[in-house]
């Protein structure tokens, strides 16, 4: 069984570079300028002083994604669904691992849920969970979760992307799953903008904890389970990504506190996500005050100040 990864960012390239330790990989980016570079230096610029395994054919064409049995996908959650759709007819009879953490911004659905939408002759899976790109590359160990509907599927993909460094445990809810990685990403933004405004660890304890509630109640109103958001892919990532700097969600909060520029190169899935799904929470009527007044706050319409306030001003409740 063969492996591709569409997608040499950081998260790709780190997969690729464990995945290396089992056997033969591609590894494939638009870019061909930066393929050369690649090719030439065995070294990715998005992943500093790591260097690429001999295992690692990087390259340009397309085609070499196509010839994998396993494809990883490694592009932005806003990007999936427009490369799924270019090559749709060529993805058919693939495993699809969306590697992505977010929700679509104009179809409002998971990865997992456009790969099925988009190319429904394939297995849909989705690799998740708390592991910063540098450190697998770094081959440290690191543990995530691979969901697929088809569990018989589901653990012939958990044994392939297993490596020495890569510990991977099994579900079949990939509506919580996908979930769970999206919306760390939103608290994660939270809880920089109010570490960064000066707020304290305690209100960053309080929307981790307030967030995950949201996060179990969206999950079991669009059919997932909410204990799945205790796993990896939600409590485990939510950890991670709300407590450390390594985090480019957690860092644009930071700098929303702080009142700072941010490079907009940097991908920062939780921004698009946090827009998604708010306008999902209004159309079904979820509660997610959180995730509301993080959207107001990113449109400028609040501050930090203010949105802390009105969270802390809503009506007394039982937990
Ligand atoms: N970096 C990390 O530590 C982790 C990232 N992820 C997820 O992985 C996904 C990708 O993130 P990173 O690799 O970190 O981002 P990145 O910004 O390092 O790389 C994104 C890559 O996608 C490519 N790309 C963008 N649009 C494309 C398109 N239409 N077709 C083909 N390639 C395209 C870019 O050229 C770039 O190489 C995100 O959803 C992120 O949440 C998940 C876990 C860890
Ligand atoms: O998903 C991640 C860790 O699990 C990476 O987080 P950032 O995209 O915020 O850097």
């Amino acid at each position: 069984m063969s492996i591709a990864v569409a997608g040499a960012g950081a998260f790709g390239t780190a997969l690729a570079v464990s995945l290396a330790q089992n056997g033969p990989v591609t590894l494939w980016a638009r870019d061909a300028e930066a393929v050369k570079t690649m090719s030439e230096t065995r070294q990715n610029p998005r992943l500093d002083g790591v260097t690429l395994h001999e295992n690692i054919h990087v390259s340009a064409d397309i085609e070499t994604v196509f010839a994998a049995d396993t494809i990883l996908l490694a592009v932005p959650a806003q990007k999936l669904r427009g490369f799924l759709s270019e090559h749709a007819d060529r993805l058919e009879g693939k495993s699809l691992v969306s590697c992505a953490k977010g929700i679509d911004a104009s179809t409002m659905t998971g990865t997992v849920t456009s790969i099925r939408e988009v190319v429904p002759e394939s297995t849909a899976a989705l690799l998740t969970g708390p592991s910063f790109a540098a450190d697998i590359a770094r081959n440290l160990p690191t543990a995530l979760t691979l969901a697929c509907q088809d569990d018989e599927a589901g653990a012939l993909l958990q044994k392939q992307l297993t490596t020495p460094n890569l510990r991977l445990y099994r579900t079949t809810d990939t509506v919580g799953a996908e979930l769970g990685g999206s919306l760390k990403n939103v608290m994660a933004i939270a809880c920089g903008a109010c570490i960064g405004e000066g707020m304290g660890d305690s209100a960053r304890a309080a929307l981790m904890t307030r967030g995950m509630t949201e996060m179990m109640r969206l999950a079991g109103a669009l059919g997932g389970r909410p204990d799945t958001m205790m796993g990896l892919s939600g409590f485990g990532d939510l950890v991670l990504t709300c407590t450390s700097e390594q985090s480019r969600n957690y860092r644009y909060g930071l700098a929303l506190g702080r009142q700072e520029n941010f490079d907009p190169s940097i991908t920062v899935e939780g921004v698009a996500t946090t827009h998604a799904v708010a306008k999902l929470a209004r159309a079904r009527g979820i509660d997610m005050p959180i995730v509301t007044m993080l959207a107001e706050l990113l449109e400028h319409d609040v501050s930090v100040a203010e949105a802390i306030q009105a969270l802390f001003s809503r009506p007394l409740k039982e937990e």
